[in-house]
């Protein structure tokens, strides 16, 4: 599963949006370009959009002029609010640039940096994530943290999933639509059946308490790891408040660039999305038009609902750890 590449001086990402019934890759030139993918979900994932913003910085800095770099910068940060891998990878870009006199070789090195590490780090999330499943387990994920929510073959929570599979235990996975965007029936369906190959069960949002008690575990990814709670995927927090009742054990699987222990609930921005994403579905109005719709993309799960945060050094015990 190929997300994001960079060849010949052009960005080219697989169009999730198009996603499972067209596998339509896209090449972007300039960094108005990224800006435009990042928010129309074109690219998406914590990880993904991270790199992605790093690969924009690369084609921002064929201008030549570092004004116009820090500019880019700007507009590339304001294009989704909660994940805190795209203020991570783009202020690490920014500061590598400005340590080195040929700052533009700087840009390009620390983002394919930034590309392979990701990539990396998946796989030792992914190995040290396998631990926790056993041969035979139920588990349930929810938006897509797979492959294509990162610099690809792993993924994270999906990784978790596909290195126990490599290891032959048996799983079978639930993975929720994912409303509105539905990532988990497009991509994590998607990964689940054609890349990882393994027994999958697509469920309705609604349908999380009702299977609840046949699961054995659940393991999603996250956006920012604060240090009271994991912001994740709207419907995160229900679904683990709907664990512990079950006391089915609640993993995240996330890079420590997901990691934000400064902050709190309190100082996060909540994306809010257009409320065309709830009323209307491929296009098509399915709600009174005059109805106003509330899309908040994430809400934040506290940690005492967390039973571990699988991180690529260890998996973090958040209530004795944070
Ligand atoms: C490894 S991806 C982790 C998260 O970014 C993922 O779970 C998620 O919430 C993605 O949200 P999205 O709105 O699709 O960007």
């Amino acid at each position: 599963m190929e997300t994001v590449r960079f060849e010949k001086d052009k960005l080219i990402i697989i169009d999730q949006t198009k996603l499972p019934s067209k596998k339509e890759f896209i090449e972007l030139e300039t960094y108005k370009d990224v800006v435009k993918a990042i928010k129309n979900m074109k690219v998406r994932g914590a990880p993904a959009i991270g790199v992605t913003a790093a690969f924009g910085l690369v084609l921002a800095s064929k201008n030549g002029d570092f004004s116009y770099l820090k500019k880019a910068a700007r507009e590339l940060k304001q294009t989704r609010p909660t994940a805190v891998n795209l203020f991570w990878a783009i202020n690490e870009v920014l500061d590598h640039a400005k340590k080195l006199d040929e700052w533009e070789k700087a840009v390009r090195e620390r983002a394919i940096e930034i590309f392979k590490n990701d990539r990396k780090i998946n796989e030792k999330i992914s190995e040290n994530g396998s631990e926790v499943i056993s041969d035979g387990d139920s588990v349930l994920t929810h938006c897509n943290a797979g492959a294509l929510a990162t610099s690809g073959i792993y993924g994270t929570a999906l990784g978790v999933i596909k290195r126990a599979k490599e290891k032959e235990k048996e799983i079978t996975v639930y993975c929720t639509e994912t409303r509105p965007v539905l990532q988990g029936a497009r991509l994590t369906a998607y990964e689940l059946i054609e890349d990882i190959e393994v027994n999958t069960r697509l469920i309705v949002d609604n349908a999380v308490g009702s299977v609840m008690p046949d699961l054995d575990k659940v393991v999603v990814g996250a956006d920012r790891v604060l240090k009271d709670g994991v912001a994740n995927k709207i419907g995160t927090y229900q679904i683990a408040t709907l664990a512990d009742r079950h006391d089915v054990d609640f993993y995240v699987a996330a890079p420590k660039s997901t990691f934000d222990l400064d902050k709190s609930k309190k100082d996060l921005d909540i994306e809010i999305r257009d409320e065309k994403e709830i009323k209307e579905i491929c296009g098509c109005m399915i709600t009174p038009k005059n109805v106003k719709a509330h899309n908040p993309a994430f809400d934040v799960t506290p940690l005492e609902l967390i039973d571990g945060i699988i991180n690529e050094e260890k998996i973090i015990n958040p209530e004795k750890e944070m």
